[in-house]
């Protein structure tokens, strides 16, 4: 499962503008685990993300990806492993139909039709978008452009799944229904965002970013409860875990356990 792991080694990013966005970043992300990127604004963690699948490449330090390092010479084999969910669905969505964008990644693996077919009812049925398959992306609404960029992930069946801001925009329904959906991807999982509840529901480990640095790395319910490290990366504990308005009792934090 070693194609399942992912590496970070002393990262550092200056943008051409000569804004360095990284300070040498070091992690690792084994099978199976899914990790919450969390941090202020501008703290880096899109700039990260990019990395993953070499959408920008290191100024120094290194990515691997299980054995490999992602170099643009391995950049068609990163892809296939490492499933990307951008910020903005609207940069992932560019064909006539909802079919056509679903299918473009399976069509250029040179899948045969058959298999792409199977692939892209299967990836739309996963997130509730089957009846959208005809319809052009760009008038869909926030929350069905979402699902049907993750299904144009889904249907690559990436190991590695690594989504930013995915619960942005979406209405509490739309939001609770992603949640379930990703519960289920049962491969690895890295989620950059700032809504802490669903790093709590999803993600057991949480790496907080604080001016390209990495602040705090360990359990999701640890660092939420450590305020020292809450104050550092300029973070708000998640909901249920702020005391009850009223009475200031914290039976959802109890909860949350
Ligand atoms: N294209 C760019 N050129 C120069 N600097 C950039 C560029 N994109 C981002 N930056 C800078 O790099 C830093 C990290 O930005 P990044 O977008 O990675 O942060 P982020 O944690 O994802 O923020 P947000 O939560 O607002 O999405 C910021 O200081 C930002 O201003």
């Amino acid at each position: 499962m070693s194609h399942h792991l992912l590496e970070v080694k002393d990262l550092e990013y200056t943008y051409p503008d000569g804004h360095q966005a990284l300070h040498g970043l070091s992690f690792r992300i084994t099978h199976g685990e899914s990790v919450g990127i969390v941090g202020a604004n501008g703290a880096g963690k899109s700039t990260l993300l990019s990395h993953f699948t070499g959408i920008l490449m290191p100024t120094a330090g290194t990515v691997r990806v299980g054995d490999l390092p992602v170099l643009r010479q391995t950049l068609k084999q990163i892809r296939r492993t490492v499933g990307m969910i951008f910020q903005n669905p609207d940069d992932q969505l560019f064909m006539p139909t909802v079919f056509d964008d679903v299918a473009f990644g399976p069509l250029n693996m040179g899948l045969p039709q058959a298999e792409i077919r199977e692939r892209v009812a299967e990836a739309l049925q996963t997130v509730g978008a089957a009846h959208l398959k005809d319809r052009p992306p760009y008038k869909l609404s926030g929350g069905e452009k979402r699902a049907v960029a993750i299904a144009c992930v889904l249907a690559m069946t990436p190991d590695i799944l690594v989504m930013d801001e995915p619960s942005a925009a979406l209405d509490p329904l739309a939001r609770r229904r992603l949640i379930r959906l990703l519960a289920g991807f049962q491969h690895t999982k890295i989620i950059a965002t700032h809504d802490l509840d669903l790093v709590l529901d999803l993600c057991e480990r949480t790496i907080v970013l604080g001016e390209g640095k990495v602040i705090a790395d360990g359990p999701s319910l640890e660092i939420f409860q450590n305020d020292d490290v809450m104050k550092k990366g300029h973070l708000e504990k998640p909901l249920r875990m702020q005391g009850c308005p009223v009475c200031g009792c914290n039976e959802s934090a109890r909860s949350a356990r």
